[in-house]
């Protein structure tokens, strides 16, 4: 959806990264302008690619050779470490668990997100009840893991403390009640060649199928030499997002567009891995309080003609019903 966007911007986030803490940053003119590109990029696509986020190269890169790294091991050695309702769906799962409007994704993944202790949000929180499931090879795969989203948490924060500005609200937007305590996922994600010999009993070639993230902000971590991922714009076409070094891709999730009345949107998109090699992504969720209550703010509503276009989610349960629906066994 959004626009008949033809490519996907990029934006050097780095003045915003420095004075994202100053009361007034947009008395910096590089931060002015910052935020009109993330407004525009924002209301056209719904994605872009930041430069200037201040995360090493030498980490991003660490974070996906440690997944590839993982992927590479025996699947009895995966499964070590295999998710279940039991683990609150942490953990590995296996090509074919993952479902995409009923059709399988062709990868295989650990997912992983911010604990959730018993009874910390009541029958909300049940489903997600439980610890990360971490791999003991590569060794230190849980160490640089909790750091990498340390990180992320710390960088989408300044991001939307960028689009707070970019939408002319209240710069404490995405704080308090709404994000103050951002709930988190990541998923480390592998996807075979399914052309080649990695895969010859593949049922298709949808890496994963269509469909939108749910929270506020992705942080995408790509491998640098495949193009796979796609962006669906107004006129049905699939937009290649080309890895592009030193690059995270982002894009806007539904919690988002829901807040924002629909001013700006949570793109489609999918991913499939037409080349020889096996393809690594490490996606990170930045998302909202796992039990914020996530409506159409009321200045946005003024702003798109004072109609209300969209129902309101608890953001837990709208997870819940996510993985349920997306996760077979
Ligand atoms: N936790 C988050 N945000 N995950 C986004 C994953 C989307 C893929 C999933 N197969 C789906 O169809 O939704
Ligand atoms: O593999 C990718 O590039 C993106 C994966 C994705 O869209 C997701 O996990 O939500
Ligand atoms: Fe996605």
């Amino acid at each position: 959806m959004a626009t008949d966007f033809r490519s996907i911007p990029l934006i050097d986030i780095g003045p915003l990264v420095e004075k994202w803490d100053d009361p007034n940053p947009t008395q910096d003119q590089r931060v002015a302008q910052v935020v009109l590109q993330l407004d525009k990029a924002c209301r056209e696509a719904g994605f872009f690619y930041v430069t200037g986020h201040g995360i090493p190269d030498s980490i991003v890169k660490e974070i996906r050779s440690i997944s590839r790294q993982f992927f590479d091991l025996p699947c009895d050695e995966k499964l070590k470490i295999n998710l279940s309702p039991a683990t609150g769906y942490r953990g590995y799962q296996r090509v074919g668990v993952n479902v995409t409007k009923g059709v399988f994704d062709m990868h295989e993944a650990i997912d992983c997100y911010k604990e959730v202790k018993p009874g910390m949000y009541g029958g909300l929180g049940e489903v997600m009840e439980g610890c990360n499931q971490w791999p003991s090879d590569p060794p230190r795969f849980k160490d640089l893991m909790e750091d990498y989203v340390n990180r992320c948490t710390e960088l989408s924060r300044k991001i939307l403390r960028g689009i707070a500005l970019a939408l002319g609200g209240p710069l404490d937007m995405f704080e308090g009640n709404i994000a103050g305590d951002p709930f988190w996922a990541v998923r480390i994600i592998g996807y075979p060649a399914v052309n080649g010999k990695q895969m010859p009993d593949a049922i298709n070639d949808i890496g994963c199928g269509e469909h939108t993230d749910y929270g506020l902000l992705t942080l995408v971590n790509q491998d640098d030499d495949i193009t796979a991922l796609q962006v669906r714009n107004i006129d049905g076409e699939w937009i290649p997002a080309a890895p592009v070094p030193g690059t995270f891709v982002c894009n806007i999730g539904d919690m988002l567009k829901i807040m924002t009345n629909g001013i700006y949107e949570s793109t489609v998109h999918r991913v499939m891995n037409n080349s020889a090699k096996y393809r690594v992504c490490v996606a990170y969720f930045y998302e909202t309080n796992y039990d914020a209550v996530v409506e159409p703010l009321e200045m946005f509503v003024e702003r798109s003609g004072g109609a209300k276009k969209l129902d309101g989610a608890v953001y837990g349960k709208y997870l819940v019903s996510k993985v349920l629906n997306t996760i077979v066994f």
